[in-house]
């Protein structure tokens, strides 16, 4: 079929120049010669010793064809070269054929059985740089159900056949080459019958390339194993059994280095290369040959062609010890950043107590005190023995001195204007003023202010009042220098008058207003708002820290390629989960232990309550959080991505969970959502549990337990639909 369009092809391309038509005359020898791609189509399907079999195979990234109709047949017990300028799709199709992406149609088919039949190289190193190589080798091993015994060996003779340097370096610490080998001995580890390598030997010392190709011609003449490889250099393929020529995502032929050198008339495969090329422009130019489209494209991964091989084990302990030693190794790779891991919530909690809820201390005060203007202009104590209804006692400069004992800065001035200036230019938080005659004024508001009238008989109650009054300008861009001033100021003169009172011999309740709070229900006389954040705080730290070590970790490994090249060696996501859970829940109880310590024993917080329901509360925050990184991990593709998504987040649940603002201020609309929120319910729970001693047949305390635990159940689901859905989720980009 090849052959006869080619032949229309020449003959109906009459302008052409001759070196054209003898380049595609030549070429259509090759086809025929050389069992054109398309003609083995059918007949490959029916040929039992076929190791892979492609037919009429679609993918395409976005709206951009990158497989167009592809055919391919790989003889079973052989080297097949795959040969193709950059970008044709080679990778690609290797990729389909191992499972990492799915074809959008069409249909591989392997004669291996099992996911452990194949050896897959990838083209970049997807492995972890910071393992040691015999750290890697245990990993893969372990993957692959192989024993340490096996692994020992199985690693030695691939030491010495790749030449690999000291079992004891980490991958960060070897040449990029001899990072290539130890990626190819990961994927010759377990002795597949199909190794699938994607350029293994670029980059390499040409005789370490030559040891390759013999290690892999031995392999195919004495062990009957297959290799499908791509490679940049032309002329190393030419000790394959079988060549693949690619040219924008068709395969143009399919023949053994000799068949297609005699065909093209060629010493080189470059130069045969190129004719096959030059032959394909020409056809396509003169003639435009329609490429057959998929008939059905699928936008669901439950839709798509299936991969060729079914990882139909969905738990087994061989990869989940994998995994978890795995885990293990990374941790104790790099210790300072493990020690932080776990220490960090303890670092935020001791910052937290100490930094926030406390009373600012040394605040600047303006004052203009104009009882003692003109006089000394400074207050004198003497008189405080007298009572202040009868003698001439200065009330203000009593006033000033408490305020001077609660640390406050005074800064006299001489004038109204130049004090409330003073608080506009930012130099003092807020200014105070006192009358003159303020301490006769209040005198006489207490002695007797209901007939007060000037000697016309005028009455001037009200400019006594005034005058009798503590006039203060504040700063209230603040609202907590507002609170707290106000607060200090009021309670520096209730404190005055109290003991003014006293010395009256009157009682000093008459100095003060008619509202009395008595022995708090739950928490003590002086609350804090400590006491009211640290709940969330905690909450916060034990669902934010585990999401991120879960997401950041899992996503570094998908942007490395590493979870891709696990999961295409048989490990599932069931497994990754569980190792994860592992190693996570010993973090959590750690961390866990280590804030309610801080946080109850060593700082001041109210802990009233059971410490086995506060504990399990937060050990199921933390598994929510945890939940919610395995879903970052899932439906983002970068850690870009996922921190944008955990900022975003963690905006909203500080927003809603009552850390910044109590849930009862937010907007109704909101609330009713709010309310619902992974940490609202939970936080309040632990306030009840901790502050409050409510125990857990409270409904405030139960359903914070109810609100995580359904959470975790969400974040679960959620991630496993994502992973039956989404197309290609471990693929990095
Ligand atoms: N994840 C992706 N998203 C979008 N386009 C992609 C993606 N991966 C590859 N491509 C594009 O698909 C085309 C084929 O890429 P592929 O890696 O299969 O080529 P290749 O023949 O292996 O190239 P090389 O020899 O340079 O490795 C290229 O144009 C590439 O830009």
């Amino acid at each position: 079929m090849t052959t006869s369009r080619g032949a229309k092809g020449v003959a109906g391309s009459g302008e052409n120049n001759r070196a054209d038509a003898v380049a595609v005359a030549t070429v259509d020898a090759v086809a025929a010669t050389s069992v054109p791609a398309a003609t083995t189509a059918v007949a490959a399907f029916s040929r039992p010793s076929s190791a892979v079999v492609v037919r009429s195979a679609y993918k395409q990234y976005g709206q951009t064809a990158i497989l167009k109709d592809l055919n391919l047949t790989i003889p079973d017990g052989k080297i097949y070269g795959l040969l193709g300028p950059s970008g044709c799709g080679k990778t690609t199709l290797l990729s389909c054929i191992v499972g990492r992406l799915r074809l959008d149609s069409g249909e591989i088919k392997l004669k291996g059985k099992h996911i452990s039949d194949i050896g897959y190289m990838p083209q970049e190193l997807a492995l972890h740089n910071e393992l040691s190589i015999k750290e890697t080798f245990t990993y893969y091993g372990y993957i692959f159900n192989l024993s340490d015994d096996v692994i020992e060996k199985r690693g030695r003779e691939l030491k010495e056949l790749l030449k690999l340097p000291s079992y004891s370096l980490s991958l960060n610490e070897i040449s990029g080459g001899q990072q290539r080998r130890v990626s190819l001995a990961v994927a010759m580890l377990h002795d597949p019958k199909l190794l699938i390598l994607d350029e293994p030997t670029v980059g390499l010392d040409p005789l370490i390339s030559q040891s390759i190709w013999e290690l892999l011609l031995d392999l195919t003449a004495n062990e009957g194993k297959t290799v499908i490889i791509t490679t940049h250099y032309i002329e190393e393929a030419k000790q394959s059994q079988m060549i693949g020529l690619m040219r924008k995502g068709t395969l143009l032929s399919e023949a053994s280095p000799t068949e297609l050198l005699t065909s093209c008339n060629c010493s080189y495969l470059e130069e045969a290369f190129l004719k096959i090329c030059q032959n394909h422009v020409a056809k396509t130019n003169s003639f435009k040959i329609p490429v057959k489209q998929p008939t059905r494209r699928f936008s669901y991964a439950r839709d798509l062609p299936p991969p060729p091989l079914l990882n139909n084990k969905l738990f087994t302990f061989g990869r989940f010890k994998a995994q978890v030693c795995k885990n293990m190794y990374l941790l104790r790779r790099n210790i300072p950043f493990t020690l932080f891991v776990i220490f960090l919530p303890l670092i935020q909690t001791v910052l937290f107590n100490i930094a926030c809820g406390h009373d600012p201390k040394h605040l600047s005060l303006g004052i203009l005190n104009e009882e003692f203007v003109g006089n000394s202009g400074k207050c004198s104590l003497t008189q405080t023995k007298n009572c202040f209804l009868d003698e001439n006692v200065s009330v203000s400069c009593l006033v000033l001195e408490r305020l001077k004992e609660k640390t406050f800065e005074l800064v006299e001035y001489t004038n109204e204007e130049d004090g409330k200036y003073a608080v506009k230019e930012n130099k003092v938080w807020g200014f105070i003023h006192f009358s003159k005659n303020f301490s006769d004024n209040l005198a006489i508001r207490f002695n007797d202010a209901t007939d007060i009238s000037d000697e016309n008989g005028t009455d001037i109650s009200d400019s006594m009042f005034d005058k009798g009054t503590i006039h203060a300008w504040v700063d209230n861009t603040n609202k907590y220098m507002y609170d707290m001033i106000k607060k200090e100021v009021f309670e520096s003169y209730t404190d005055v008058v109290d003991s003014l009172f006293n010395k009256c011999n009157k009682s000093e309740k008459l100095g003060n207003i008619p509202i009395r709070l008595l022995e708090p229900v739950y928490g003590n006389k002086k609350p804090s708002f400590i006491h009211y954040a640290s709940p969330a705080i905690i909450a916060l730290c034990a669902f934010y820290l585990p999401a991120i070590y879960t997401g950041a970790t899992i996503i570094s490994e998908k942007e490395g390629g590493v979870i891709e090249r696990v999961v295409l060696s048989g490990m599932n996501f069931i497994e990754i989960a569980f190792a994860q859970v592992l190693v996570q829940m010993i973090f959590i109880i750690i961390q866990t232990t280590l804030v309610m310590i801080v946080m109850f024993l060593v700082f001041d917080n109210p802990f009233v309550g059971d410490i086995f329901p506060s504990f399990t509360l937060l050990t199921l925050i933390g598994s929510g959080g945890m939940c919610f990184g395995f879903f970052t991990a899932i439906v983002c593709r970068t850690q870009t991505e996922a921190s944008f998504l955990g900022i975003g987040t963690n905006f909203l649940l500080k927003f809603l969970c009552g850390l910044m603002w109590p849930t009862e201020g937010i907007h109704y609309l909101l609330r009713s959502v709010s309310v619902y929120m992974p940490l609202t319910m939970s936080t309040e729970s632990l306030r009840s549990l901790t502050a409050k001693g409510l125990g857990l047949e409270h409904p405030s305390v139960y359903l914070g337990f109810v609100s995580i635990f359904s959470w975790i159940l969400v974040f679960s689901l959620a991630s496993f639909i994502m992973l039956k859905l989404k197309r290609d989720v471990w693929t990095k980009s």
